[in-house]
């Protein structure tokens, strides 16, 4: 497993919300709950500083102030909730060609030859996580990454996730809403809540 340094914020200050302080180490998968609208995407965003806000954030010794923006989200990665594609043909945003988990996550090779236009809303999420992953980040910030796929789908890709983060190693934040898949992939738990990061104790031992 590789090592990566701990995502730290320090008084991260983001709209509406009480400053955020927490530490995410190596390995962790912080999974993050709360109401539609608490911030959960807000937060996620100005970890990768795409969103003003005040405090701290950095990644051991790295702070996100001494980067620029694109620099930053080379190594703090963030995969939205719903991805952004600039060119037209899906294989050209695989540069490297690192497609490995492609048929994993029940996608045929063929898939890099369509149009973006082509993808259904579920298929652009898998190419989004793989594109992510090809990237070598040093931090996952993953944005409801199963949202458009059915459950047996959404099974797959966890289980896909969850190996590529042990391999990886990396610190993540995952915002999730169902409980049964936090009970699976959490090592942590939060919730965003009345302007409020709060984090839970696990529900069960693992
Ligand atoms: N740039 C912005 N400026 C001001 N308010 C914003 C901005 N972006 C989002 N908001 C507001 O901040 C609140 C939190 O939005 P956010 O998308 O982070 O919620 P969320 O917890 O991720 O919700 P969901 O679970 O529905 O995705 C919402 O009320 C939203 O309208």
């Amino acid at each position: 497993m590789a090592t990566h340094p701990p995502l730290c914020l320090d008084r991260l200050d983001v709209g509406d919300l009480r400053p955020v302080s927490l530490r995410v180490a190596a390995g962790e998968v912080l999974c993050l709950a709360g109401p539609s609208g608490a911030g959960k995407s807000r937060l996620l965003r100005a970890i990768a500083d795409l969103e003003p806000h005040g405090g701290m954030v950095t990644l051991g010794e790295l702070a996100q102030a001494d980067l620029p923006g694109h620099a930053w989200r080379r190594r703090v990665m963030l995969v939205p909730a719903e991805s952004q594609w600039w060119a037209e043909r899906v294989g050209d945003h695989f540069p490297a060609g690192d497609v490995r988990g492609l048929s994993t996550l029940g996608l045929t090779p063929a898939v890099l030859d369509w149009p973006v236009g082509r993808l259904s809303s579920g298929e652009k999420q898998r190419l989004a996580l793989l594109r992510a992953l090809a990237r070598g980040p040093s931090v996952l910030l993953l944005d409801e990454p199963t949202a458009n796929l059915d459950d047996a789908t959404t099974r797959g890709v966890e289980a896909w996730l969850m190996a590529r983060i042990r391999e990886g190693g990396w610190p993540v934040i995952w915002v999730a809403h169902d409980p049964a898949q936090i009970a699976r992939v959490a090592t942590r738990r939060g919730r965003l809540e009345s302007g409020r990061l709060v984090e839970e104790a696990p529900a069960t031992c693992k």
